[in-house]
């Protein structure tokens, strides 16, 4: 692992721009690409990202290069923050253009659609042999660009590179914790986008502050017994991973995935909300995902199922509610906090 890493960035949207400011301002030779030459021109030219981060004055030392293969070229950090869809893809336009010392770190929150493979199942595919970890937890890009207190973690199972990452991170805002546990870390950041719908929904249909502490509570639960039956840790998903994520997501008006429920729960259709949202929203597809993963290990998570039949239109936000309150009555956690579920 060389001393001096050159890193580039792959995704110019909100976090890739808000993460390649932080290492960028850290002294950290910092590339960032995006699929948009015309916007990553602008950005070199007036030094902003004004579809994403407007008020963020992006730092001299960022630069900007839309030639993937020159993006690539000696970086020895390469860090991917596009959207879960577009993810396998981007691994497999990287593959013949890494530089054979490159190590691989996503900022990326779900899964692969369709098949409900982890993150780090695709890099381990694709490119074995390289260090890897996830950046997540509770982090809206906005109040990192805006400099506001935040905190994150990042796992790897390689500790000298999840240091490593959280080095080239660190601001005086801007703390990482590191750990190993890798599939939980991506766990959380996954499903908190799930359950923040089911909140979103429940707030724009104005059910109350009770409604809301239920979800996030039960919600919750439906996490460690996700994560527990896959192998996660449990206090990753008791952390900034997990629960910070959650309480963030499920809470805080930033959020795109709770305010496409806010605005279901209004009676917006989907593609209307998704359309004023204009930009990515990751439950769409991670809600699939979830219920197949919950599907496959026999779960039944009745708040993450009710999200996905939503979001298809199978079932109105007042049927899925009123499902949700008509479930039998059963003790809390039957089987002990952390199961065996
Ligand atoms: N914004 C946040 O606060 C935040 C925080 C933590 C994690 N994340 C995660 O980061 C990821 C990216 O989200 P974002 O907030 O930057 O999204 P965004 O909507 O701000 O920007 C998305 C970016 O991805 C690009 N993109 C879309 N499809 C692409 C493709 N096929 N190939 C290459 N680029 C493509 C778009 O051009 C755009 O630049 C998501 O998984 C999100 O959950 C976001
Ligand atoms: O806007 P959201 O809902 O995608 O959330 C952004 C981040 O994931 C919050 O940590």
């Amino acid at each position: 692992m060389s001393d001096q890493p050159i890193l580039a960035v792959l995704g110019a949207g909100s976090w890739g721009t808000a993460l390649a400011t932080l290492a960028a301002r850290n002294g950290v030779p910092t590339r960032l690409w995006g699929r948009n030459a015309a916007a990553l021109a602008a950005m070199a030219a007036t030094r902003r990202n004004q579809r994403y981060l407007p008020d963020l004055e992006l730092p001299a030392g960022l630069a900007f290069e839309p030639d993937l293969a020159n993006a690539l070229h000696g970086a020895t950090i390469v860090l991917i923050v596009v959207p879960s869809h577009a993810f396998a893809e981007m691994l497999d336009e990287i593959v013949p253009l890494l530089d054979p010392a490159a190590n691989i770190a996503w900022a990326t929150k779900g899964f692969e659609p369709g098949t409900g493979r982890f993150l780090h199942e695709l890099v381990a595919e694709k490119l074995p042999g390289r260090a890897a970890a996830v950046i997540t937890g509770p982090s809206f890009a906005r109040e990192v660009a805006g400099g506001m207190p935040s905190a994150v973690t990042v796992h790897s199972e390689d500790e000298a590179f999840a240091q490593q990452i959280a080095t080239l991170l660190h601001a005086p805002n801007f703390r990482a914790y590191t750990g190993k546990d890798v599939l939980g870390a991506e766990l959380g950041g996954a499903m908190k986008n799930v359950l923040a719908v089911a909140t979103g929904v429940a707030d724009g249909m104005q059910l109350g502050l009770n409604a809301r502490a239920g979800l996030i509570t039960r919600g919750m639960n439906e996490m460690l017994r996700l994560g527990v039956a896959l192998g996660a840790r449990p206090e990753t998903l008791m952390g900034l991973s997990g629960l910070g994520d959650l309480v963030l997501t499920c809470t805080g008006d930033l959020s795109r995935n709770r305010r496409l429920g806010i605005a279901l729960g209004q009676g917006i259709g989907i593609h209307e909300a998704v359309a004023q949202i204009g930009q990515v929203v990751e439950s769409v597809v991670t809600a699939d995902e979830v219920v197949r993963l919950a599907d496959k290990h026999d779960l039944d998570l009745p708040i993450s199922k009710g999200v996905r039949a939503v979001l298809h239109g199978e079932v109105t936000p007042v049927e899925g509610l009123k499902a949700l309150m008509a479930r039998e009555q059963k003790p809390e956690y039957p089987k002990g906090l952390f199961g065996p579920y």
